[in-house]
């Protein structure tokens, strides 16, 4: 099954993907298959499942059928970033004149182990960067030279990078692979300079398989800095070496950059990282959470996910700031919790809610798919749900009665009439009045009672 995976996909997925899963056997006439996690089971569900059916077919089996297991949690939990690095899983070579074993401990050891492809959620703000680096990653050296990574703060450009080098390290075990940031290598070489090793210094960096360096826009301005990397960089180059290079700007805007680097930096791929969507932010919750074996409500990730909005580094540190207030506490995560834990950092935002989220939670409420309260039923049972979500909507969005109208299939006028029915009956109606209350406290992260406790 896996040659014929593997043949119908590219190495990096193959190895990403399907090197760590594991065949649990048949059970009731399905192919069970052990993956790491839940983010990854939903992943192999989405992208693999037609492809492993094939395979199974391909093989004669005439009514495949394949699930995914979660496997039961491993050791190395992705997000102890100051443990050792994992070893390497493979032996090195050691009679053929290539590295060392010490050298490739030393080429992970630079590499944050969290930092994978694995790890690394993919959404429309980042898929081309992700693209690319898959591609590098995939031809290093003939893809894409250099590859040219851009965007602001906390996107995930490191992580990127590192997960190259991951890549490359376990592929190729001989390969040198240098992570460097710009500071760093603008004091390699003032040290090297005075101490009078710059033939050591100039051995370090032109003898990379890939060179990774960070915040490449810290070069403006360092004239002697900027001349030697122009020389290693044409070493590297010339001889088919990888480099990857992150900037918080694009070339271009990087002021006080010789021409002859800026247009180098043009020569190979520029691609740009921008501020994950809501989506994007909750994938990264959720597949944090799980690293961490941290059981959090989805409506509690939803919640962080609306208050950060810009940086990654940032929604991380935001869950783990819930996460000690909850044990601090000793209350159970929720809405109320989430919004109380990040009120002293964030700027207390109203809690932005969407359209769907009301009708989400109203469909929870009463109990019936969302789907049945957008339909057309005219019983008292949906009846009333509808005109709920209806009523709610209007209070706790900026959407205009037009526009709840075309989410419900129903003109204006129907909003209007849903909204003064319940406005009518609060107060009047016991259960309708509890339940408006109840959601709207809940939609509003107000819905704890442990906190006053
Ligand atoms: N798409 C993603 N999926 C999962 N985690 C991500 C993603 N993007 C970023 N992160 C996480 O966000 C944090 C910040 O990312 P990273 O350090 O790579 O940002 P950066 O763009 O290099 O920032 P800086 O400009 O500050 O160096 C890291 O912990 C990283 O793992």
């Amino acid at each position: 099954m896996l040659g014929y995976v593997r043949k119908n996909i590219s190495e990096v997925e193959y190895h990403t993907w399907f090197a760590p899963v594991k065949n649990l056997g048949v059970q009731e006439g399905s192919l069970v298959l052990g993956v790491r996690n839940s983010f990854a089971q939903e992943w192999f569900r989405k992208h693999y499942l037609e492809l492993l059916e094939d395979a199974l077919r391909s093989l004669g089996a005439q009514n495949p059928q394949v699930s995914f297991q979660v496997l039961p949690a491993a050791q190395d939990t992705l997000l102890s970033l100051n443990d050792p690095p994992p070893a390497p899983s493979r032996p090195p070579s050691s009679s053929t004149g290539g590295p060392s074993a010490q050298d490739q401990a030393e080429n992970r050891k630079r590499l944050n182990p969290k930092y994978t492809f694995e790890n690394f959620v993919v959404g429309p703000n980042n898929n081309l960067a992700h693209a690319a680096a898959m591609g590098v990653a995939e031809s290093p050296g003939k893809a894409y030279n250099p590859l040219f990574i851009y965007g602001d703060v906390g996107l995930g450009k490191t992580h990127l990078m590192h997960a190259v080098g991951h890549y490359m390290s376990e592929r190729f075990p001989d390969k040198r692979i240098e992570y460097v940031s710009t500071e760093s290598f603008t004091n390699d070489l003032i040290n090297a300079i005075r101490d009078d090793k710059m033939t050591q210094f100039r051995n370090r960096y032109r003898s990379v398989d890939l060179l990774l360096v960070d915040d490449i826009q810290f070069l403006a301005g360092k004239e002697r800095t900027q001349e030697e990397f122009f020389h290693t960089f044409n070493a590297l180059y010339e001889n088919h070496k990888q480099i990857i290079l992150s900037s918080d700007r694009p070339p271009k805007d990087i002021q006080t950059l010789e021409g002859r680097l800026r247009s180098r930096f043009e020569w190979g791929l520029i691609t740009d990282i921008q501020s994950p969507e809501y989506e994007t932010r909750v994938a990264i919750l959720k597949m944090n959470a799980e690293h961490n074996r941290i059981d959090i409500p989805q409506d509690v990730l939803e919640l962080i996910a609306r208050q950060v909005t810009k940086n990654i580094r940032e929604l991380e540190g935001a869950l783990m700031r819930v996460v000690a207030f909850s044990s601090l506490n000793n209350v159970p995560f929720s809405r109320g919790v989430a919004a109380k834990a990040l009120s002293n950092i964030f700027a207390p935002r109203e809690v932005k809610v969407e359209m769907m989220d009301v009708l989400r939670q109203v469909a929870s409420h009463f109990n019936m798919p969302p789907d049945v309260i957008r339909g057309s039923g005219r019983v008292r049972e949906v009846v009333v749900p509808r005109q709920v979500a209806q009523y709610l909507i209007r209070e706790l969005t900026d959407h205009s009665l037009p526009e709840i109208g075309q989410f419900f299939g129903r003109d204006h006028s129907t909003v209007m009439h849903a909204i003064s029915k319940v406005t009518e009956q609060l107060g009047k109606d016991q259960e309708i009045t509890a339940s408006v209350e109840l959601l709207r406290r809940k939609m509003q992260g107000l819905d704890d009672e442990d906190l006053d406790a």
